[in-house]
């Protein structure tokens, strides 16, 4: 990671939204965050932490901005001219947003999963290898390797062992999603963005895909957009509420759902919104 933008001072400053208490310390601060398309504004100067290797999920109604504020993460949006975000976000205390930053490098940290599988039309293990196959130079025994260490850290591996030369296109559903995040994981980044990744799942692979978070979490720093309260609720530390582009509240997950602190949040999370 280039040294640009650092700001060491905002790392003991948490956001004023949040109401957590003995929160560890943030992978990702953001900062008075904006984010347009043409001229709407999706994004209303967000501000919060991102808990380092922890699950923080994003929840609220379709199109408060769940999805932007993901995708800004890591600028997904700037191949597009007419998008743009500003205010500050800190990787390590990086400055994600500045121009000097290397955004093929910050992608390699930061992983993104979406919400359909997308495999791209190559064999599962060229699947799992390419990203490897950009950001590092390895030997063929390493690379196999990698692939079969993302394989099982995605619980694909005694699936599609004996099988790593078929196309990616030919698994179900839930291995797809698997795949995909197999892939994300091979780089080794340090954050992974998933966005609504269990939306097109039936519950089996729903709950293989959640207990694999449980288990990321022990080496990444997790943030996930879901429609779905209970999982949220199942496999969040922290959730942030959003509306229409505002950060209403980010907290505990036991304390949104139990206590939260604004009438909005316990209005959505007991389905009263709407
Ligand atoms: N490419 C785009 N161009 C213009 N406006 C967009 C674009 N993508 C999203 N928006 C708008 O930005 C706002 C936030 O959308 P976003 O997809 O981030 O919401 P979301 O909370 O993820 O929604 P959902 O839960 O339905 O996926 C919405 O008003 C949406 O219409």
């Amino acid at each position: 990671m280039p040294v640009t933008g650092e700001n060491p001072a905002l790392s003991t400053e948490p956001a004023s939204n949040l109401s957590i208490d003995n929160l560890p310390a943030a992978k990702i601060q953001i900062r008075d965050l904006n984010f347009y398309y043409g001229s709407f504004r999706a994004l209303k100067d967000i501000s919060l932490d991102i808990p380092d290797k922890q699950v923080t999920a994003f929840i609220g109604p379709s199109g408060c901005g769940k999805s932007t504020l993901l995708r800004t993460l890591n600028r997904m949006y700037d191949l597009y001219p007419n998008m743009r975000a500003d205010g500050q976000i800190y990787l390590d205390g990086h400055d994600v947003l500045a121009k000097s930053m290397d955004v093929n490098l910050l992608r390699a940290k930061v992983g993104m999963v979406f919400q359909k599988p997308t495999p791209f039309p190559m064999s599962i293990f060229d699947n799992v290898a390419f990203g490897v196959r950009l950001y590092e130079k390895m030997s063929k025994a390493e690379l196999a390797e990698r692939v079969e260490w993302a394989l099982k850290k995605a619980a694909l591996w005694t699936e599609v062992k004996d099988k790593l030369n078929a196309s990616g296109l030919s698994l179900s559903g839930g291995q797809q999603q698997r795949l995909c995040i197999a892939r994300g994981v091979a780089t080794k980044p340090e954050v992974l963005l998933l966005d609504e990744p269990t939306s097109a799942l039936d519950p089996i692979s729903t709950g293989a895909i959640e207990d694999l978070i449980e288990d990321l979490k022990q080496e990444y720093t997790i943030a996930i957009v879901t429609h779905n309260m209970q999982q949220a609720a199942r496999i969040s530390d922290y959730t942030a509420y959003m509306y229409l582009g505002d950060m209403v509240e980010m907290g505990n997950t036991d304390q949104i759902f139990t206590n939260p602190s604004q009438q909005a949040t316990e209005d959505y999370i007991t389905g009263r919104y709407g």
